[in-house]
């Protein structure tokens, strides 16, 4: 399965971050991508008042276009994250659609970008985004693949849950900022990649020093054996991962560590189910 993530630029205007990623959509289906995965709020600048602006419900302007543009170059589109107005509430929201354009999953942010590092990087996503609290693994023909948005990288739990639903391969739209990317962004996905033995697939913002947020860009593919395959630099750009679920299996057939959890002493379970 070729994979491409889509290192799009954030323009002020979402109208025009909309028609850059039909283009990018449209590229990456030259190149044969079966799945395109797009940034964490590519529409609108990461910042509050642009979520707000640009937030939308299901089936609004930006998810019309999405489906479309998954229909028209008949491809996977997981629609990177869009401000998703919903019961007085914005979610940060990952629709994917299937070759038709289909909705064939739906994943709300889970865990919120809530930081303060001393001389770098401040941000209070829950003073304008709501977490989700689902779930999400789509069905490809190729295998079922997981979604989870930026933040949650830092939380091995909800992996897990994502490797019990049967997931080999997670994508993430994700933003990192210039203090925790160069520290943290290779080290989390290639430490998620190996701790459930799983393609991990992050398609970031490209940098844009003159924007309100201080984007790292790095889109990343790291395979189930924790080694990267690719990665861009800040500049806006398109990684294509070749996925092989195989892999998956090989890596957890010699370690089989996930065979050799001690659930008689820990567990990762899901409370709620999606
Ligand atoms: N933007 C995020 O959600 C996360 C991030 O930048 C970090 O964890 O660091």
């Amino acid at each position: 399965m070729k994979i491409a993530l889509c290192q799009t630029t954030v323009h002020k205007d979402w109208h025009k971050n909309l028609r850059n990623a039909e283009r990018v959509i449209a590229d990456a289906v030259k190149s044969k991508a079966d799945m395109v995965v797009l940034p964490e709020m590519f529409i609108c600048p990461y910042n509050k008042k642009a979520i707000s602006a640009a937030a939308q419900p299901e089936g609004g302007e930006a998810w019309q276009a999405m489906s479309e543009a998954a229909a028209k170059n008949h491809v996977y589109l997981v629609a990177g994250s869009i401000p998703e107005s919903a019961d007085g509430h914005i979610y940060s929201t990952a629709y994917t659609f299937d070759r038709e354009g289909r909705q064939i999953g739906k994943y709300r942010k889970m865990h919120m970008f809530d930081i303060d590092v001393e001389g770098g990087q401040y941000y209070s996503e829950s003073s304008v985004i709501t977490a989700g609290d689902e779930v999400c693994v789509v069905e490809t023909e190729f295998g079922p693949i997981g979604v989870a948005i930026c933040y949650d990288v830092r939380f091995p739990e909800l992996f897990r849950l994502l490797a019990k639903r049967g997931a080999k391969a997670v994508v993430m739209p994700a933003s990192f900022n210039r203090t925790t990317g160069p520290a943290h962004w290779e080290l989390l996905m290639r430490a998620r990649a190996l701790d459930q033995e799983m393609y991990v697939l992050g398609c970031a913002a490209a940098g844009d020093l003159a924007g309100s947020y201080n984007g790292w860009g790095h889109s990343i593919a790291v395979d189930p054996w924790g080694s990267i395959m690719e990665e861009l630099g800040e500049g806006p750009g398109m990684l294509m991962a070749a996925v092989d679920f195989a892999k998956a299996d090989e890596v957890r057939s010699q370690i089989p560590v996930l065979q050799q959890l001690r659930t008689d002493i820990y567990e990762v379970c899901e409370k709620t189910v999606g």
